[in-house]
């Protein structure tokens, strides 16, 4: 490696104290966010770029990062959208035929602000033990207080309505316009496979901003509506919540996954909550109960819906569960074509048992 390639140091600094040195990669600076972690071996593109991860700080437990580079397709939004990465090897070198960067200089183009050389193990096992916190990572300030008192002006993820900041500004469209199946799209920072499924299988979307009320969805005359996946609590997004309740009201299908989860239970008076560490990798577990068939599944989500309320509740019927935890995976209505999952069936990366959920949906579609 050159000497004007040589890592600055960098230090990681925790919510509750404690301090891993390491060195920088990416962008020299300083970044913060709620920390969390993801088990999967691949798809690191894929995951930096998922706009669930908005406002998280990720530690990634595969212990080689960037070794197969970064390609301009790979992405599941237009920009790295987590707020930081430690690694315990983030690789320069890298070695893919089709690659176009190394991940270094990708988070270097993109603003990414990442610290290298962290016994992961050690720190993953100590936020399996003490839940989610906020963290700070530096590579362009060494003194510790400065950072200790950044770090306290860092907002709590329980609250935060970070779905709006990454929900589409202008409507779009996708597909084939002359389909017989339209779906209205609500965006709350979805990933563009989860467009791509719906696109394949012969679909004509219209994708709306978070905050469009169900009166101008209706004007697309969807034959179905899809909540999607997105970041920050789901709590405080009452206006979504309404425009749920009415288009529940419509009795058209409507499929949610993972914040769309979150927000179907909402709109029927179930609450969330915040778990202590989350579920995010590529190898979760999930039964689902209507049919005894088992999934491994790919999930992201730090919020759950109450279980106790699901199972209190007269209207809703739990179809999925996690075999790991035994949290709600999957919910469904008794008197509405709806339904979701809390994980992510379109599944980039991971594996594909849970595609099917999206032709359960154009099932859904098709026999009106
Ligand atoms: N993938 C998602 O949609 C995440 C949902 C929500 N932000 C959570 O962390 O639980």
């Amino acid at each position: 490696m050159s000497e004007s390639n040589s890592p600055q140091p960098a230090v990681l600094i925790l919510e509750d104290g404690n301090i891993f040195h390491g060195k920088s990669f990416g962008m020299i600076g300083s970044t913060t966010g709620e920390i969390c972690f993801n088990t999967g071996m691949t798809g690191y593109q894929e995951v930096f770029t998922d706009p669930s991860y908005y406002g998280q700080v990720i530690i990634m437990n595969n212990v080689h990062i960037g070794n197969y580079g970064v390609k301009d397709a790979d992405v599941e939004s237009d920009s790295v959208k987590v707020k930081g990465v430690i690694g315990r090897n983030l690789e320069q070198q890298y070695s893919r035929f089709a690659a176009n960067n190394s991940l270094q200089e990708y988070f270097v183009k993109q603003n990414i602000v990442a610290i290298d050389g962290i016994d992961t193990r050690a720190l993953v096992i100590h936020i399996r033990q003490q839940g989610a916190m906020n963290c700070i990572i530096s590579s362009d300030n060494n003194n510790i207080e400065e950072l200790k008192k950044m770090l306290t002006e860092v907002p709590s993820m329980n609250g935060l309505d970070l779905a709006s900041t990454v929900s589409t500004k202008e409507t779009y469209t996708a597909g084939d316009e002359t389909s017989k199946v339209r779906i209205a799209v609500l965006d709350f920072g979805i990933k563009k496979n989860i467009l791509n499924c719906m696109v394949e299988r012969g679909a004509y979307l219209k994708v709306f901003n978070a905050n469009t009320e169900f009166k101008e969805l209706e004007k697309f005359s969807p034959d179905g509506y899809f909540i999607s996946n997105g970041p920050g609590d789901p709590e405080p997004l009452h206006y979504a919540v309404k425009t749920i309740k009415d288009i529940l009201q419509s009795k058209k299908p409507l499929f949610g996954i993972c914040l769309g989860q979150q927000l179907l239970a909402l709109a029927n008076d179930i609450p969330t909550f915040k778990m202590h560490h989350g579920h995010r990798g590529l190898n979760h577990p999930v039964k689902n109960i209507i049919t005894g068939k088992c999934e491994i599944t790919t999930q992201n989500h730090g919020f759950g819906v109450d279980a106790d309320a699901v199972r209190a509740s007269k209207n809703i019927e739990i179809t999925h569960i996690n075999l790991d935890d035994n949290s709600i995976e999957g919910i469904r209505l008794k008197d509405r074509p709806a339904f979701s999952v809390q994980y992510h069936p379109e599944s980039t990366p991971g594996p594909h048992d849970s595609r099917y959920l999206f032709d359960e949906f154009f099932g859904m579609i098709m026999d009106r």
